[in-house]
């Protein structure tokens, strides 16, 4: 260690593990966003709570700011560190460290993936039903920090409603056990929901106590073709009315060139405007009969024209695959996201809006439109043509992003859903978060973080 202060983190913490060659720096200092040259000064890897309490108490003595990481698979730059930070990588800490039978909790470490988690709750014959397409790589330390949605979030909500407790350092490395698993507290504030959402700004999420649930009854998947977004809302009324849904999600024939292109299997022969794939149970033979009767309706209305439903597990993964594969297709693309939401009974009038708005904004560019229609949710990504410069072309999309959120803040919807602000969408907190709700989130980072070196820069702006 050259560097007399990583000299000083390592005498300090013996067993910590630091990284400081360039490829380690490039691959920790940066998520899925690519818009910010990673430069930290170091990777710290500590195996226990104890070594991140040095970590940060380190970064005191020396006034190093912190990046919390997990997975990494974030799109609003929240773990990115690109001035000289210490990112500090939960990886190692990943184990489950116990299951409570009568509570129905897993406790589990922060750097646990989603995917380890959700393997670890079917072990005991449970589920934690927080789901999407990074399972494999997110951890559930980030899951915490974004308060993540997914792809079940109709059913079973987000992040927030399955965290029975929290373990966390502080920014000053003081450690909090937050809430303990209980079902009731009434004892004052409740700082574990205070710290989900907070983006690593006002602690490091050690660990957590996963709530679990009973699995759901089989289910099946359907995928739907529809002629506009209007019929995707009009169906997602119906169906909604008629089954019990897992999920309900939505894309548009752009979405799908860019995952057939990346190599998914065509489900459907014909080509139509937007498509829906949606699970919902069908233990028995009358819930297929009315699921079956659902999608007739749908199609003697004209909402739906074509559809097929799974018959096999392989054939259902399939359909997700068309829905899950989106990400992954677009990045090539350089894609800039829009992750917004609006009420439920706000949906219409917004998309007829911001349909309009893009149109007349981005003639240029290809728009793919993608999303949790049932959640209000929508995923708007715009691909940067390959000629373009990059940096030309963020600033055409934030011109845009500005008039975006001003129809956002007039239907009373947030900029950020599930992804967080991070870098990406700070300069626009303000059109969802009132000059007095950001005075009181600054004045509680003051509390938590006195030296705001936890991930400063992130969610607003230094202050
Ligand atoms: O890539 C995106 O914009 C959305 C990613 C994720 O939230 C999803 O729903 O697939
Ligand atoms: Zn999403």
């Amino acid at each position: 260690m050259t560097d007399p202060r990583l000299a000083d983190l390592a005498a300090r913490s013996p067993g910590l593990r630091l990284l400081t060659e360039p490829a380690d720096l490039v691959h920790y200092g940066r998520d899925w966003t690519r818009r910010w040259t990673p430069a930290p000064i170091a990777i710290a890897l500590p195996s226990s709570v104890a070594e991140v309490q040095d970590v940060v108490r380190w970064a005191n003595d020396h006034r190093i700011a912190l990046v919390p990481s997990g997975g990494r698979t974030g799109l609003s730059g929240g773990a990115v560190a690109a001035h000289g930070e210490l990112v500090l990588s939960l990886e190692r800490m990943h184990r489950v460290l116990g299951f409570s039978p009568a509570g129905r909790l897993l406790a589990v470490q922060a750097g646990i993936t989603l995917q380890a988690a959700q393997e670890a709750a079917r072990a005991h014959g449970l589920i934690y039903p927080v789901d999407f397409a990074a399972r494999g790589s997110c951890t559930i330390g980030g899951n915490v920090a974004t308060n993540a949605g997914g792809i079940r979030v109709i059913r079973y909500g987000n992040t927030r409603d399955w965290i029975a407790g929290l373990t966390v350092v502080t920014g000053e490395g003081e450690l909090i056990e937050l809430n303990r698993g209980l079902v009731k507290n009434s004892s004052g504030y409740d700082l574990r929901q205070l710290m989900i959402g907070s983006e690593g700004t006002l602690g490091v999420v050690v660990g957590a106590l996963l709530e679990l649930t009973d699995p759901p009854p089989p289910a099946q998947v359907m995928l739907l073709a529809l002629p506009d977004i209007d019929a995707v809302l009009a169906v997602f009324a119906l169906f909604r009315r008629r089954l019990s849904l897992q999920a309900f999600e939505f894309f548009t024939d752009v979405a799908l060139a860019h995952v057939l292109a990346h190599g998914a299997q065509r489900a459907l022969a014909g080509e139509y405007p937007c498509y829906v794939v949606t699970e919902f149970d069908a233990a028995d033979e009358a819930a297929q009969q009315a699921a079956l009767a659902a999608f007739e309706e749908g199609a003697a209305q004209g909402w739906i024209i074509d559809g097929v439903i799974a018959q096999s597990q392989a054939q259902a993964e399939a359909l997700w695959r068309l829905r899950e594969g989106i990400t992954e297709s677009l990045a090539p693309h350089k894609p800039y996201k829009n992750d917004v939401a609006v009420r439920i009974d706000a949906v219409p009038a917004f998309l007829g809006e911001i349909q309009a708005l893009l149109a007349r904004e981005y003639p240029q560019f290809e728009v793919v439109w993608f999303g949790h229609i049932g959640d209000g949710n929508l995923h708007i990504n715009i691909l940067k043509p390959a000629a373009m410069d990059d940096a030309a072309f963020i600033a055409e999309c934030e011109r845009v992003t500005v008039l975006l959120a001003a129809v956002l803040e007039k239907h009373g919807g947030s900029i950020s859903a599930e992804h967080g602000i991070g870098l990406v969408k700070r300069p626009y907190l303000e059109s969802t978060r009132s000059a007095a709700e950001i005075a009181l989130m600054c004045g509680i980072k003051r509390v938590f973080d006195p030296q705001r070196l936890l991930n400063p820069g992130k969610l607003f702006p230094v202050d």
